[in-house]
């Protein structure tokens, strides 16, 4: 039986769409569910092995994304968000009843992602977001408790779902990141 990655990419990933732009994320409450309304398409979608992004029960990693901030409402339920941990970079909104991520922010202005939120699209009913296009983080799920002698099988795994395996993130974000830290400093200019 292959690896379970995480349900939304197992059996297939679903292409996304590309006049899609929006929908509405739900946390896992039977009553009273958090609701998050998201006006644009993703970016950057993205498996995550990290231990710090939420993941269904069962799965070795996150589906995460990437919206502008401006484009993230809570419309329902807002009271029982709380911050997970508001010393982290990425400062996630979870609810407290059933703990499910609805979005993550970067508060710090001069962070190469400031302005964007990390999101599971996974928690939405429609169809259309961007696809996974790759997988970050696979090393640290070894931080979570999956066996270091399984990672080359895991890996396997990933690339046959065509989730290139990365142990930091994609290298068009790292350069991202670098080129954002450069001008900081100065070395690159403009
Ligand atoms: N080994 C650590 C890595 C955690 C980590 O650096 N996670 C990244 C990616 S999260 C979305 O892709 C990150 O930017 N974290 C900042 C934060 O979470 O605040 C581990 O597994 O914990
Ligand atoms: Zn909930
Ligand atoms: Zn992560």
């Amino acid at each position: 039986m292959a690896i379970a990655i995480h349900p939304s990419v197992d059996n297939g990933i679903a292409p996304g769409r590309d006049d899609f732009a929006g929908g509405t994320l739900s946390c896992k409450c039977a009553q009273s569910p958090v609701k998050v309304k998201l006006s644009a398409q993703t970016l950057h979608n993205h498996a995550c092995g990290c231990t710090k992004c939420w993941k269904p029960p069962g799965a070795l990693f996150a589906v995460i994304a990437v919206v502008p901030r401006d484009k993230v409402e809570v419309v329902e339920n807002g009271d029982k968000l709380a911050i997970v941990d508001d010393k982290a970079t990425i400062q996630r909104h979870a609810c407290k009843d059933c703990g499910v991520h609805l979005f993550g922010r970067i508060e710090n202005k001069d962070h190469a992602f400031y302005g964007l939120d990390f999101v599971h699209t996974e928690l939405s009913k429609e169809a259309g977001w961007s696809p996974p296009g790759f997988a970050a983080f696979v090393s640290s799920i070894i931080e979570s408790g999956a066996d270091p002698a399984n990672m080359g099988a895991v890996r396997s795994r990933l690339r046959e779902l065509g989730l290139e395996p990365y142990d930091c993130l994609s290298p068009t974000l790292m350069d991202a990141m670098s080129t954002h830290a450069a001008k900081r400093s100065g070395v690159l200019k403009g």
